[in-house]
């Protein structure tokens, strides 16, 4: 459970989500799904409740210690790519890495090859006012992943694309987190990215409910069955 005054933004949600797996999570606006990733991240806690992270609660770790997991065992991804404007687009995708201790050399080595993985080819050394928005978004990925997290949390990233961009970049952001192993829970309003999942779930008044009951057809998902 989390309120907010008045009002209920996750309400007895139950969810279970394993390495490998892409979990879509797809309801109305103001139905909960950025809420539910602020406590997935340990950004903000659960009023009462748990959030397990290979077995260990997150809420009731310290705020320096969550600061770790998010660097460490998270990757994130949001709307738009959220990069730092002064860095390149290689020291960006390396942060993680240069936050967590690793060289300059190795950590920026790394970073180019997600880059190299996931497609901007040529604009590593280029800053984020200089890249199109599929191209952030790309970088904001290989920030995401390059340290390997066992869970990546992306809210609504292709909301600020186009279709066909956003497309692309959820293709880059699935493969690439499939080849990674980790657990994606990938909040979209759009329907055609949310069949890319494994699973998908609605969300309505902070609370779990089928994904046909927020205009998803069952079946219609790609994973169904794998
Ligand atoms: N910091 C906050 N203070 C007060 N109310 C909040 C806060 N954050 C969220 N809420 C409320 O909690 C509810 C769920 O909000 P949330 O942002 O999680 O929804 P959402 O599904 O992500 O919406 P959207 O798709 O528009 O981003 C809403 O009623 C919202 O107004």
């Amino acid at each position: 459970m989390r309120r907010y005054g008045d009002v209920r933004a996750l309400d007895g949600v139950d969810l279970d989500v394993h390495r490998g797996e892409v979990l879509a999570v797809v309801g109305p606006s103001g139905s909960g799904k950025t809420s539910l990733l602020r406590v997935l991240a340990g950004v903000t806690t659960a009023d009462d409740g748990q959030v397990l992270l290979s077995g260990r609660s997150v809420g009731r770790l310290t705020e320096a210690e969550r600061g770790v997991l998010r660097r460490t065992e998270l990757g994130l991804v949001f709307q738009s790519g959220m990069l730092v404007a002064e860095l390149t687009a290689e020291e960006n995708a390396a942060l993680p890495l240069l936050l967590g201790g690793v060289g300059w050399a190795r950590a920026l080595r790394v970073a180019r090859e997600w880059l190299g993985v996931l497609g901007p080819a040529g604009l590593e050394t280029r800053r984020p006012d200089a890249l199109s928005g599929g191209q952030a978004q790309r970088v904001a990925i290989a920030r995401a992943l390059v340290h390997r997290p066992d869970v990546v949390l992306a809210d609504e990233p292709t909301a600020a694309l186009d279709s066909r961009t956003g497309h692309d970049v959820v293709t880059a952001l699935l493969d690439a987190a499939r080849a990674t192993d980790a657990a994606v829970v990938l909040v979209t309003h759009d329907h055609q990215v949310a069949r890319r999942a494994d699973r998908v779930i609605g969300f309505r008044d902070g609370r779990v409910v089928a994904a046909d009951e927020v205009g998803i057809a069952p079946g219609a998902v790609a994973g169904v069955g794998r």
